[in-house]
């Protein structure tokens, strides 16, 4: 067992909500937030959806869960969720799978190879909304976007804001979490914390510690909503 699969949350359990972070960073916030509670399991599985994917098999394979929820740190699209706030993911969408062409993008859909959208659970989505509502904390709700390059450009922003309309989010995880949990025909939720804008590189302006906290208020929540 290694330090990111080691602690309270481990002991076994039917019926467990899986939660995979990217970094310790994030599971340590997210763990913060839940207290002491065996009903979840909190994983950090990498960076990357190839990362995300393969952890989150690999815990599946080896335990008994009822949920899957990716969580951590993102960055908001202007307008739609702002550094801080909590974006609940109404789908995940993979963002940047699929050819560059003369014309223009074009998705996996468009090419024939299968989805690049996965539903999530709407009503356990729907009822973490209201809950991060109803406790006065910032949220808001939309497709987030997995990308395998941090948005670095205003012109990147702007072509995935249009690709995906409504997006709120983008990080680097969500769908690899998702196609594991489809695999094992379990719903699936996307969590998260607004660090930075999507947009032109500016890794000093990400506020990451006022992130992890806010990842650290919404994981409180999952205790009444999971
Ligand atoms: O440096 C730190 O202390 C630190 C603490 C927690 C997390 C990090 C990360 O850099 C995690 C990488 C993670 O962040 C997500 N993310 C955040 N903003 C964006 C974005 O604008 N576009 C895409 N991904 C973003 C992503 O899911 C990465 O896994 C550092």
């Amino acid at each position: 067992m290694n330090s990111s699969t080691s602690g309270v949350h481990s002991a076994g359990q039917d019926g467990r909500v899986l939660i995979i972070t990217a970094v310790d960073a994030e599971r340590e916030a997210v763990l913060r937030g839940l207290g002491r509670s065996a009903r979840f399991e909190v994983i950090a599985a990498g960076v990357g959806p190839a990362a995300a994917a393969a952890g989150t098999a690999a815990a599946l394979a080896a335990g008994n869960y009822r949920l899957v929820v990716s969580a951590g740190i993102g960055g908001g699209f202007p307008g739609r969720a702002a550094v801080g706030s909590i974006v609940a993911a109404t789908a995940i969408v993979a963002a940047d799978l699929g050819a560059e062409t003369p014309e223009g993008f074009r998705s996996v859909d468009e090419l024939g190879f299968g989805s690049s959208r996965l539903a999530v659970d709407s009503a356990r989505t729907a009822r973490f909304a209201e809950a991060l509502a109803a406790a006065g904390l910032p949220g808001a709700s939309g497709p987030v976007l997995t990308v395998s390059t941090v948005t670095g450009s205003a012109a990147t922003a702007e072509a995935l804001a249009v690709r995906v309309p409504g997006a709120a989010a983008e990080a680097m995880e969500g769908f690899g979490v998702a196609t594991a949990a489809a695999q094992y025909g379990l719903p699936v939720m996307e969590v998260r914390a607004i660090s930075n804008a999507v947009g032109p590189r500016d890794r000093a302006a990400w506020r990451i510690p006022e992130a992890l906290k806010a990842l650290e208020a919404a994981s409180t929540l999952f205790l009444e909503v999971l």
